[in-house]
């Protein structure tokens, strides 16, 4: 019997291999980085080629760490950063462009057109995502209209497109050499092109970007239900050496959720990486955000009914904590941010608005950039740390709040993971800003958890989400320390500085 379940963890800047036991300890892992392409402001892109590579060696190092082979997985599931857009061609698998990445913004010009003649609201009812570069759609019309060649490939079916779990899923199963082309609910949600009752590719938002459906994935469950079997079998002269059912595809988002055990309707996870994503679970009911949100499928596992999310998306949070080390060199290393955030009581009056590329939820403004306000010659670098931490979290009261009045809920516990939960006095002051107290898991890694639960479920390794929410334990929890008046004074503040970001940009 098979001791241990997979996962492959795509993301924006490394792609991870995990291997998990019964109780979602984790066995073993290894990780490498990619490059970010960046050919002009605001384009960024990734080498195709070079992710399925990398993939390839993280699956076999981990492996060989872990001492154990193909045949000691009972499953492997894939999580992936989402909208990513690849295009690749069929019979080489050789991709036609490289991969445009979820925070490029080449596509300025197209999502903005969807607004103005009307197709952005039945986009937003259809897809429940706001018309934005963010999603898959308008960069994959951008291939298609650009790239010599590509529609006529697409129409006859030789160009296939997907997201990166459908890319490695493809090549993992067999490449040119009959690879299965599917991805699941998840990602599909982040095209704008999914419908998200039927849970199928639409014909009227298929043709508002010109994509024909032949290029298209089959659209799966995001753990594969015994009727439709696993969505393929790893080939034995791949990477795992052996065959091995890939029965878990999920949005790596989607997959934090469940590697939190968010499985009730209210309960909400925010994970802190490059951005920020606070996913509500809302229950199998489809809830249409009027404040900013995106609605987007949370899981669907096998059989069952979609159970779906509101969800705030947050372009810039960690990086902008990269960017004072990177650009300004006011840090050495993340952590430094903060020791120096430290030295400081408070933020001295400065707000930092870290829209560097426009502001996504709840906003939803491609024409924001950046502003410092509030300065003075009393301030340092130390407050300018200190206000890059608050940013992060008064982002995501902006999220929470909008969250509270798309669905009533308020808040009674955040659980967050990722990279920035590492900083305590961030995490402090999330309580603080939100009034609400912060809960970090014993396992941080909960997007691969997530994606290995999607899998383990599947084929009968963990029974059901009962099983999965015993494996759940708190490591640290921190109590909001503000009293009231605090909290709504510095929040107002920060609302102000929003609006001088606004209108900066003629789009
Ligand atoms: N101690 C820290 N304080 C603040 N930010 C941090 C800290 N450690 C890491 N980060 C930030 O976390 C991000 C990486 O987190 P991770 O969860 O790996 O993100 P992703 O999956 O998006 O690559 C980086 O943007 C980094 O700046
Ligand atoms: O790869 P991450 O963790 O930066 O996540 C990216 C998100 O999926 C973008 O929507």
């Amino acid at each position: 019997m098979a001791e241990y379940v997979g996962a492959i963890d795509q993301g924006t800047t490394s792609t991870r291999f995990m291997v998990f036991d019964h109780a979602g300890a984790e066995v073993a892992r290894h990780q490498l980085e990619h490059e970010q392409v960046l050919p002009r402001a605001g384009w960024v892109e990734h080498n195709p080629v070079e992710i399925w590579e990398r993939t390839s060696a993280v699956v076999q190092t981990a492996l060989g760490k872990a001492r154990i082979d193909a045949g000691d997985l009972a499953a492997v599931g894939i999580t992936n950063q989402r909208e990513t857009t690849f295009v690749w061609d069929r019979r080489t698998g050789r991709p036609l462009h490289n991969a445009i990445v979820w925070q490029d913004t080449r596509t300025d010009a197209i999502a903005a057109a969807l607004d103005r003649d009307g197709r952005g609201d039945t986009i937003r009812h259809r897809a429940g995502l706001p018309p934005a570069t963010y999603f898959a759609g308008g960069k994959l019309q951008w291939i298609l209209e650009q790239v010599d060649g590509a529609r006529k490939a697409a129409e006859r079916g030789d160009a296939l497109f997907g997201t990166s779990d459908t890319w490695l899923l493809w090549h993992l199963t067999g490449g040119p050499d009959g690879g299965v082309h599917v991805t699941d609910v998840t990602n599909a949600s982040r095209t704008m092109l999914m419908d998200l009752e039927t849970l199928d590719w639409d014909d009227e938002l298929l043709g508002f970007f010109g994509v024909p459906r032949e290029m298209l994935p089959q659209i799966r469950e995001s753990s594969a239900s015994e009727s439709g079997g696993p969505f393929g079998v790893t080939r034995a002269n791949g990477p795992f050496g052996g065959e091995v059912p890939l029965t878990g595809i999920l949005g790596d988002q989607q997959a934090a959720t469940v590697g939190q055990v968010c499985f009730a309707p209210g309960e909400a996870k925010n994970t802190y990486g490059t951005g920020n994503f606070m996913l509500l679970n809302t229950g199998t009911e489809i809830v249409r955000s009027k404040a900013g949100l995106l609605t987007t499928p949370a899981y669907r596992f096998g059989d069952e009914h979609c159970v779906y999310a509101l969800e705030g998306s947050i372009a810039v949070t960690g990086s902008a904590v990269q960017w004072l080390r990177d650009q300004l060199g006011i840090i050495s290393g993340a952590a430094e941010s903060e020791s120096l955030a430290r030295q400081v009581d408070d933020n001295g009056g400065v707000y930092f608005v870290p829209a560097f590329s426009g502001l996504f939820a709840p906003y939803w403004r491609s024409d924001a950039r950046g502003a410092i306000v509030g300065l003075s010659r009393f301030n340092t670098n130390a407050h300018l740390a200190r206000a890059t931490l608050e940013a992060i979290c008064y982002q995501s009261r902006d999220v929470a709040e909008a969250m509270c009045q798309d669905s009533g809920v308020q808040l009674e516990v955040l659980k967050v993971d990722g990279g920035v939960t590492l900083n305590s006095l961030c995490m402090q002051i999330q309580a603080d800003v939100l009034g609400v107290p912060v809960s970090r898991p014993v396992v941080p890694e909960t997007t691969a958890l997530g994606a290995a639960y999607a899998a383990g479920l599947s084929v009968g390794f963990w029974r059901d989400t009962d099983e999965l929410r015993a494996n759940w334990a708190e490591d640290t929890r921190w109590e909001p320390t503000w009293d009231e008046t605090q909290r709504e004074e510095g929040y107002a503040r920060w609302k102000k500085a929003v609006q001088r970001t606004l209108d900066w940009v003629d789009v």
